[in-house]
């Protein structure tokens, strides 16, 4: 189950996003903004992190205007990794590298064309496992012994 979440500068991009994932028969749960009217990101980006937290979806995608604002509050959330995109190379590194849980866009940076490849790298790029990439994702929320 994918969490979704925007503000107003990330909405007309949702609307891209989830007609994408209806179309490859992906389920997700929409966390809103549901309308173009102004509304605060760190809102959106926290319903969708507790999501992830609580289990109820395994990742996420959020959309503000550049992406900055709103994967900045996911990322201060426990267990979340959130990697703000604008390339298909990132969101593939991201995903073999970091692990992250967490899809991050610009709804004024990014196209249509190329969000929509990028949700589809990241989405279908499974984390690499290697043991190099597992022991820096668990220093990023714990502290090394060697600091
Ligand atoms: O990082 C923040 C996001 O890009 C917001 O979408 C943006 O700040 C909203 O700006 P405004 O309220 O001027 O539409």
């Amino acid at each position: 189950m994918i969490a979704l979440g925007c503000d107003h500068g990330g909405y007309e991009l949702m609307q891209e996003v989830k007609a994408y994932l209806d179309k490859q028969g992906l389920e997700y749960q929409d966390f809103g903004c549901y309308s173009n009217e102004a509304v605060d990101y760190p809102v959106y980006a926290r319903k969708v992190g507790h999501a992830i937290q609580n289990g109820t979806c395994d990742k996420g995608i959020l959309i503000c205007g550049t992406g900055i604002g709103i994967s900045i509050t996911a990322n201060k959330m426990e267990g979340i990794r959130a990697a703000l995109c604008t390339d298909c190379f990132c969101a593939e590194a991201t995903r073999l590298h970091n692990d992250a849980n967490v899809l991050a866009m610009g709804g004024r940076v990014v196209g249509p064309g190329l969000a929509i490849k990028i949700v589809e790298t990241f989405l279908n790029t499974p984390f690499s496992g290697e043991e190099r990439h597992e022991r820096r994702i668990h220093l990023i929320e714990h502290e090394g012994e060697n600091e």
